[in-house]
């Protein structure tokens, strides 16, 4: 099996894109230790402290932070990074030729319960014109990522990442301390059975969504004229990954349940990459308004619908909109 940097340079990858990879890479496999060692780690249970999105921070959340934080922040590659968990942008290396945006754990809530959690990464270039510690770095469509990619710490710890040459899985080798890569160009099965959504915010969606969800659990008693099945990790790496394996839509529509804050998943860190990932390996990423790769950003912590996966259903769900 192949190892992480030859198979980056097979793919054309600058050297110094790949020696970021392999920074990034060197917190994830300290976290994948960590979340191993369960409640031997120390990274179980909550913090006392809210993030900026007023979600309560949990010991792993802030740990995983603070661990991409300082060696992206030292390694010299990153002009600025930004994080779920930090208010603002944080400046780098001023000459630093790349900007990382990161969910350092992703699924928050499956940390206490041993169930699956990941890190979600973004990479941009470093806008030359702008100082670092600016947010406005940050403000790029997704269609301009050179990198992305998650790390899934679940019963094998793996990467699945994308830097526009089609989306590869890699898996932690414990044995030699660095990544193989398992499978090349993965593709999304262009079809599928199968939906992940958060069915208790049904009563709060719009109605289009309302009609095609209820056609799909209408199953071969409804126009869809087949049985769906329903699967919902509450991580999106978990889910998101399960649709990369066997297809899927993946979706978190907007909804009224909190008039202020209609859409939950995050664009930068988590709706982008995932997109970037899907797209390199056949699938949609969609807003019921449009590509989200295409969409320019207003704030590093803005809020996105999301659309996602196996190309036919995620076309089929958007009819309803139209
Ligand atoms: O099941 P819920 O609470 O609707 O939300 C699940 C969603 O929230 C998230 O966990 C948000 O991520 P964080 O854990 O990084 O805050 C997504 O990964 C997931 O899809
Ligand atoms: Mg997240
Ligand atoms: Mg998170």
């Amino acid at each position: 099996m192949q190892r992480l940097a030859p198979a980056l340079r097979q793919d054309n990858v600058p050297l110094d894109l790949i020696s970021l990879i392999k920074t990034i890479l060197a917190a994830t496999k300290e976290i994948s230790f960590r979340v191993s060692q369960g409640h031997l780690g120390d990274v179980m249970g909550s913090t006392l402290d809210e993030n900026i999105q007023g979600e309560v921070q949990k010991n792993l959340d802030v740990v995983a932070n603070e661990l991409f934080k300082d060696i992206l922040l030292e390694s010299g590659f990153v002009k600025a990074i930004s994080s779920e968990e930090e208010d603002h942008s944080v400046a780098g290396d001023a000459e630093g030729k790349y900007i990382v945006s990161f969910d350092p754990l992703d699924g928050s809530s499956n940390i206490d319960i041993n169930s699956l959690i990941g890190t979600i990464f973004s990479i941009h270039e470093a806008p030359k014109d702008i100082a670092a510690g600016d947010d406005d770095m940050f403000k790029q469509a997704g269609n301009k990522q050179v990198c992305a990619g998650y790390v899934l710490y679940g019963p094998s710890t793996m990467l699945v990442m994308t830097t526009g040459s089609g989306t590869h899985f890699y898996v932690l080798d414990r044995t030699y301390g660095g990544f193989l890569l398992v499978e090349r160009n993965v593709q999304v099965p262009t079809d599928t059975s199968e939906f992940a959504i958060n069915m208790s915010n049904q009563r709060f969606w719009q109605a289009p969504m309302q009609a095609y969800i209820d056609d799909l659990l209408a199953g071969d008693t409804g126009p869809r004229g087949k049985n769906f099945n329903m699967r919902w990790i509450a991580a999106m790496v978990g889910d998101i990954h399960r649709v990369l394996c066997r297809g899927g839509i993946f979706t978190y529509p907007a909804d009224n349940k909190n008039p202020e804050k209609p859409y939950k998943l995050r664009l930068m860190y988590e709706a982008n990459p995932m997109a970037f990932l899907l797209e390199q390996a056949g699938g949609l990423a969609m807003t019921s308004e449009g590509r989200i790769m295409d969409i320019e950003p207003e704030s590093i912590h803005q809020r996105v619908e999301v659309i996602m996966g196996s190309k036919n259903e995620v076309e089929k769900c958007l009819s309803y909109y139209a």
